[in-house]
């Protein structure tokens, strides 16, 4: 593809060409037959917009606020591994297009940079996201390293006791990822027999027996408000709510972990409405978000927010750095804007359930 992007789709063949195999099967990759992975994008084609028209829309805000965080649009970097496999300056390039953008930059667990590189490099709002491991405190010592430098929440990913099978990393035998923040704390070294050297290595240090209980031990390590990511189910969404928790990302893992588990979209409401939240704590989501369309789609069902994955590594890599990031965030941002605008919303806050259709509505419309 010799011209620039015009889409954020695009950025993929760009990182296909620009990364070895290896990592790009591991960035790209879902679970097992990857019906998820599909799944994600497709959900989101099946819903409809239902415009208005003859509203002015000559001034249009994207902003909004998460967690009291003044944001330029309600799209923010979702927390995704090893950064620098993409590009040598890794999470700060990432960060620096956060802060650029005016955005929130949720840094993975399993960053190549470590938590003051990243926090030196820029002021973006930044989110720290916590695996915890059989070794409890590598836990408190990071998300007390993260609190120290200036992070304003932690994300705890609740989907992943085990990593999720994913045959192309199998088959390159992935590797491990180089953890610069457990330097001194903690060995990245792992053997598997033959297979990817990843799944093995989180394998061996995750806790399994992770359970809702231990949220009140997170919360006795930080001040800071702990959201959840991976919630999938209205039960699960109650249950958070229940025990406390400051907000919930209905997630599933980028289709990475549990396949066929439904496209986020596809449950979003369930989570949000419904005896559920309901507006009790933040709901954000993530999986399958290209197009300033989707961002609308998962607003007008409840979301406060979206975060993006793939898409930002794919700016990434595609031997851009920081300004491919930028690229991808300024594209959503772009087209989010215009779906406002065509849809007769001149703020985030005129988005409503009206103006989507979903699928079952359809259906129903027909009977
Ligand atoms: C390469 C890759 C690495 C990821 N690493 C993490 C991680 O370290 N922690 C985490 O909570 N989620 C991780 N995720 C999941 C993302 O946070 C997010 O849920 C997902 O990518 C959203 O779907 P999308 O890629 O379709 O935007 C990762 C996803 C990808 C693609
Ligand atoms: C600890 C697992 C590696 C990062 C991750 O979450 C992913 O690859 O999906």
């Amino acid at each position: 593809m010799a011209t620039e992007p015009v889409n954020v789709s695009e950025f993929q063949e760009l990182a296909r060409l620009a990364l070895p195999k290896m990592y790009y099967d591991y960035y790209s990759g879902g679970a097992e037959d990857q019906q998820t992975l599909r799944e994600n994008v497709e959900a989101f084609r099946r819903i409809t917009f239902w415009p208005r028209i003859l509203i002015d829309v000559n001034r249009v805000d994207l902003s909004t606020s998460i967690l009291g965080y003044n944001i330029s649009a309600p799209i923010i970097v979702a927390p995704t591994g090893s950064h620098q496999l993409a590009h040598p300056q890794g999470e700060v390039a990432t960060a620096k297009a956060a802060a650029t953008c005016n955005t929130i930059m949720v840094l993975s667990f399993t960053s190549s940079c470590t938590i003051e590189e990243v926090a030196t490099s820029c002021n973006a709002v930044r989110f720290y996201q916590l695996y915890i491991y059989k070794r409890r405190d590598i836990a408190a010592t990071l998300v007390q390293r993260a609190e120290k430098n200036g992070f304003k929440a932690i994300i705890l990913t609740a989907d992943t006791p085990r990593l999720g099978r994913r045959e192309a990393d199998k088959k390159n035998k992935m590797i491990a990822p180089q953890l610069k923040n457990l330097e001194g704390l903690f060995s990245t070294k792992a053997t598997s027999d033959g297979g990817s050297i990843l799944e093995a290595y989180v394998n061996e240090t995750m806790d399994p027996s992770l359970s809702w209980k231990d949220i009140e031990w997170l919360r006795s390590v930080t001040k800071l408000p702990i959201l959840i990511k991976g919630v999938l189910t209205r039960a699960d969404a109650v249950k958070a709510v229940q025990v406390g928790v400051d907000g919930i990302i209905v997630s599933n893992h980028g289709a990475r972990q549990l396949d066929y588990s439904p496209a986020t979209i596809s449950v979003l409401e369930e989570v949000t409405v419904v005896h559920a939240v309901e507006g009790r704590v933040p709901v954000l989501m993530d999986g399958g978000i290209r197009r300033g369309t989707d961002v609308f789609k998962a607003l007008a069902l409840g979301a406060q927010a979206v975060l993006v994955g793939r898409p930002v590594i794919y700016g990434l890599a595609a031997n851009k750095g920081e300004y491919g990031v930028r690229r991808v965030l300024e594209m959503l941002k772009d087209e989010f804007e215009l779906t406002m605008a065509l849809s007769g919303c001149s703020s985030v806050k005129d988005i409503t359930r009206r103006h989507v259709r979903t699928e079952h509505e359809r259906l129903l419309s027909m009977m």
